[in-house]
């Protein structure tokens, strides 16, 4: 083995054995946002236990509140001469929970794992010698992925402004390096009509739950006509109040979502279909587009195979089900990330087969079993930087593909 394999090897061990060490008080970190569930750009909490978190490690330089009130930034930079350039690893937590059922996609996993390969990574990069280069790792905490979408609004900011790479992981029912995770945009539709005795004189009311409804039928016919792989999805958030009031407002929220932005114009079709139940109904009607439209996940499988290559000898075991690798998986502001930077978002078993958005994931996601899951891949993501920093023909080749794959999908 060559000197650089065999400092490669010893320093993956590095990565392994200071997670380990790490393993209560990263536990503690995951359990503390588990019990205390918080909805997008509401996670005070779980902002002020990570800020508090890495001002308790050495070395970390924490910014609170950057960009956005509950987001933060921890960097730490090591190695090379100061006016050299930087490589910038970045590590992204996600913290905030799903309305009444907690945290059921196990986003309190997310910052476990975001936070334990930057430890693991620091550990192992402080402890070499003559690194090739100058290094930063970076966490950034990221509000709001279930809603609203936390990482465009901090892109748009700039705060990923630097960073060369970007990792994270995301909890699931099993291993895999990479699901289809589609472009998404949300659109809330409020129907104003004109409460009345449903009984005495019902004709002078206009019924704005008729027009829900319509506007939800309208809705099921329209996916006749769409493609296989788009998904439109909706609820009723309001439909009245009692049966004997004609009800006065209702509102829906629909999620579009399309293989990738470019199917989209989706929305106008459904527009159609909103505004005309308004017109059957004599209501009146307000549709509101969300602000931000999530893109699909830009692959980048030059830094797939070095995940799996690291999660396989961890003894990850990583899924060969087509059923399941073509599946969607729902959308990620991760997607809009990896426009702007090469970045991977694998998913791990958390030791259930429990899924997503169910209250048996939320306690799995609580489980102690879900921990040495978590933490082996974080070591694994650790690793891929580590393969990245102590081979920089690696990341030359991450970057190459990146804009490859960006001309394709002409996004230059
Ligand atoms: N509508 C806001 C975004 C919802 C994002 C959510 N994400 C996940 O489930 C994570 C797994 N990809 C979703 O897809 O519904």
């Amino acid at each position: 083995m060559s000197g650089e394999a065999e400092l490669l090897l010893e320093l993956k061990h590095r990565v392994g054995s200071c997670i380990d060490e790490a393993e209560s008080k990263l536990h503690s970190l995951s359990q503390d946002i588990w019990s205390c569930p918080e909805l997008a750009y509401e996670e005070r909490k779980a902002h002020d236990k990570l800020v508090k978190f890495f001002s308790q490690e050495d070395g970390w330089r924490v910014d609170s509140h950057f960009k956005l009130e509950t987001a933060f930034r921890a960097s730490w930079v090591v190695g090379g001469r100061e006016q050299e350039d930087v490589v910038n690893v970045g590590f992204l937590c996600e913290y905030d929970a799903l309305p009444t059922i907690g945290h059921a996609c196990g986003h309190n996993l997310i910052a476990e794992v975001g936070a334990a390969a930057a430890l693991g990574l620091k550990a192992a990069l402080e402890t070499t010698k003559g690194l090739p280069v100058r290094v930063q790792v970076t966490v950034l905490g990221t509000p709001a992925e279930e809603h609203g979408g936390g990482k465009i609004d901090m892109l748009r900011e700039g705060a990923f402004e630097g960073l060369d790479v970007v990792f994270m992981a995301h909890p699931s029912k099993e291993d895999a390096v990479y699901l289809p995770c589609v472009a998404e945009h949300d659109v809330t539709i409020k129907y104003q009509g004109k409460a009345s005795h449903a009984a005495s004189y019902p004709w002078e009311g206009i019924n704005a739950l008729d027009a829900a409804v319509l506007c939800y039928n309208n809705m099921s016919v329209l996916r006749q006509q769409m493609k296989p792989d788009w998904r439109v999805h909706g609820i009723i958030k309001h439909g009245g109040v009692k049966p004997n009031i004609i009800p006065a407002y209702t509102e829906l929220e629909y999620y579009l979502r399309t293989l990738s932005c470019k199917d989209l114009p989706v929305l106008k079709k459904a527009e159609r279909c909103f505004r005309s139940a308004a017109m059957a109904t004599s209501c009146e009607v307000e549709v509101e587009f969300a602000r931000n439209t999530f893109d699909n996940i830009l692959r980048n499988t030059t830094l797939e195979e070095l995940y799996q290559r690291n999660g396989k000898a961890l003894g990850m075991d990583f899924t060969i089900d087509e059923d399941v690798l073509k599946n969607e998986s729902g959308s990620t502001d991760f997607g809009n990330v990896t426009f702007v930077i090469p970045g991977i978002h694998p998913y791990f078993y958390i030791g259930s087969k429990a899924l997503n958005h169910t209250e048996e994931y939320t306690v799995a996601a609580g489980d102690a079993r879900a921990q040495f899951f978590t933490l082996r891949s974080a070591k694994a993501l650790a690793m891929t930087a580590l393969d990245l920093l102590l081979c920089p023909e690696l990341l030359q080749r991450v970057k190459q593909e990146f804009t490859e794959a960006k001309r394709k999908e002409n996004r230059i």
